[in-house]
Formats: C-alpha cells, structure tokens, sequence
C-alpha cells in the first residue's frame, strides 16, 4: 500500500518535471499550457462559485458580480500579472454610466475584476452563453448578452437597456472594439454604446488599459508574467446631447482613448510619429 503512494508521487513528480522541461524548452507548450490553466481555473472557480452566488443572492443579479470579482481578484497572481490603477475616483458619478474600454483577450476578465465598480454588468456575445460552467457564471452575474449577427437584435436588446438603466442604477460596461483585439492599437469603435449613453442620457467613462503586446502575444506564443497599467478617464457628459451627435461622441472618445493607450503603452503617438 505504502509502495503504492510513493509509486505515486514519484510519477506525479516526474510528470511535473516532464512539463517543466517542456515549458522551458518550447514556447508553443509553455503558451498552451499557461492559457489552459487559465481556462481550467475559469471553469474550476465558476463551478465552486455558481453555488456561492445562488446561495447568497438567489439567481441572476448584478449583486453576484462582487462575488465573482473577489474570486477572479486571485487570478493574477498565478501569472505573475500586476495590475496598476489610477483613476478609479472617475467612477464616482451619480447614477448609471456607461464604461467602455479596449479589449485585448479572454485575459481582460481579470483587468476587469480589478476595477469594476459595484452595480455594473457587462455586455457579451451570447456564444458566451455555452461555455459551461462560465456561462453559468457570467449569466448569473447578469451579463446582458447581445447576437452581433444580428444588429436588429442588438440594437433592441441596447434599447432596452437603456430604458432600465435609470430604473435599476446599474452601470453598464462595454467594449466599442466588438471583438478582442491584441495588436496594440484599437479597432475602429463600433456605435452602440454611445447610442446608449446618449438614449440614456448618462455619461461615457472610457477606461484604458496599457497593450499586452510585450508579455502576451498568441501568435508569437508569448504569455509571461507582466505589468499592466489601467487608467480610468473622467466622465464624457451626454446631457442634452441627439443621436445626431453620436458620430462626433464615438470619435472624440476613440481619440482620447487611443491617446491613452499610445502613453500608457510607452509608444509614440501618431503625431509624435510623423514628426
Ligand atoms: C468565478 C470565476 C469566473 C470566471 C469567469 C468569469 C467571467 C466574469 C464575467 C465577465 C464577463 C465579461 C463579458 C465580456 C464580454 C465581452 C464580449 O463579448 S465583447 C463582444 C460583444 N460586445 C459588443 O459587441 C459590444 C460593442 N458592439 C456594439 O456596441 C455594436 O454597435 C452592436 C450594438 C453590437 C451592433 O453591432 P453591429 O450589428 O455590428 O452594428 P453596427 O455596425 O455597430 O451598427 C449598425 C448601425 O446601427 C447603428 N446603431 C448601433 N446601435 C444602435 C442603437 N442602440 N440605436 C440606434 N442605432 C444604433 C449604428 O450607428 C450603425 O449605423 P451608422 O449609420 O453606420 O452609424
Ligand atoms: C460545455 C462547453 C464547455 C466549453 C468550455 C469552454 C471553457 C472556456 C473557459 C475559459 C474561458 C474564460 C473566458 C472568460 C470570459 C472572457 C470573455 C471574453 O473575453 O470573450 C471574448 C469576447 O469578448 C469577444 O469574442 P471574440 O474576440 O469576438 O471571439
């Protein structure tokens, strides 16, 4: 029996050893096998979570998002990822807002967590929906999920929306990008969270988070430990603003947050570029 045990520990070491060599020797595992902790802890931590939230609040509500943010909070440290936050008193307004920010990766849920304030729900694809015990999660966090394959639809869910968002007092976090986008820059902003902001007349809190680009690369099977430098902007105010004026809305928050990025990332801005 005792033999049995030590047979066991040694072929468990000797597997982790096997990783280990693995990992040192060619990126493509260490990246396989850092994203497929990742997912692993996704799919653990909603699992165990999913009864805390049903047991505390009873079903899907946005009050099950501080659950989820404390527990996703201890994320980080099994990556050697550092967070650095400033800003976070731009939160403070009166009442719902609308949060954008740029979208990088699956990894951006962490960013998230960091900083999300209390009352806030997210907008996601509904293919989100399917993944198990993370769409459990994240639908009981109150997710509002939207079809970008049908803008119809989308546009409907968004209105609504932006009828209930005074009634509830919830903030509502959106990626204007629509897709991940890991190139260091932005992706052109898609409208609908402006539509929102200004349907609903509430102001536009654009949050940036610094590139990835130097510690996370897919395609270069990069994922090593690294800083991340978050910033929350002040308010963008929409009183009185028409859907007319949701072009120049998008655009000016687009620039603000390109600047951001560019300062935030340590890269020349354009106009520092062209000079
Ligand atoms: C405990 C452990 C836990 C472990 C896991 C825990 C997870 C925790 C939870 C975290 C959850 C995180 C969830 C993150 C999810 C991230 C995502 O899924 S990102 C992808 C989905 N999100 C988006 O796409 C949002 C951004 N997109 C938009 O806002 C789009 O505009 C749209 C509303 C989706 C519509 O898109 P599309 O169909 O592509 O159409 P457009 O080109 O944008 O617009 C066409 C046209 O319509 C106008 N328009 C758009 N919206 C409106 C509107 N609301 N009202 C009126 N008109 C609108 C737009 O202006 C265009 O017209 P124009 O003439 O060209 O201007
Ligand atoms: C029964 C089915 C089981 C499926 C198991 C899947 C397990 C998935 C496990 C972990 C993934 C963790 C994801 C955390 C949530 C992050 C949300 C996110 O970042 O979605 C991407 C979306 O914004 C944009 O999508 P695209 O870039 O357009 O694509």
């Amino acid at each position: 029996m005792e033999l049995g045990w030590l047979l066991w520990g040694a072929a468990v070491l000797l597997l982790l050893l096997l990783l280990h060599v693995l990992m040192e020797l060619s990126p493509a595992v260490n990246f396989a096998l850092r994203i497929g902790l990742y997912c692993l802890l996704c799919v653990v931590a909603s699992a165990l979570t999913v009864p805390a939230c049903l047991l505390v609040n009873g079903g899907r509500t946005v009050k099950n998002m501080r659950i989820i943010k404390t527990v996703v909070k201890t994320f980080k440290y099994f990556f050697g990822l550092r967070f650095e936050v400033k800003g976070l008193k731009n939160f403070e307004v009166e009442g719902p807002a609308i949060i954008v920010s740029n979208h990088q990766s699956i990894l951006d849920m962490m960013g998230l967590m960091e900083v999300l304030p209390n009352n806030c729900v997210q907008v996601g694809k509904k293919e989100l929906m399917y993944t198990g015990t993370v769409g459990l999660i994240i639908y009981l966090g109150g997710v509002i999920f939207i079809n970008r394959k049908s803008t119809t639809s989308a546009k409907m869910v968004m209105a609504e929306v932006a009828k209930t968002m005074a009634t509830d007092n919830v903030k509502v976090w959106v990626y204007p990008e629509g897709t991940r986008n890991c190139t260091g820059d932005l992706l052109p902003f898609k409208k609908g969270a402006f539509h929102l902001a200004v349907q609903a007349q509430v102001p536009v809190i654009p949050v940036v988070y610094s590139s990835f680009t130097t510690f996370y690369n897919p395609k270069k099977n990069l994922f090593t430990s690294g800083k991340i430098k978050v910033e929350v902007l002040p308010p963008i105010e929409t009183k009185g603003l028409t859907s007319d004026d949701v072009s120049d809305l998008t655009d000016k928050c687009f620039c603000t947050m390109r600047e951001t990025l560019f300062r935030l990332s340590g890269r020349p801005s354009e106009a520092k570029d062209s000079s």
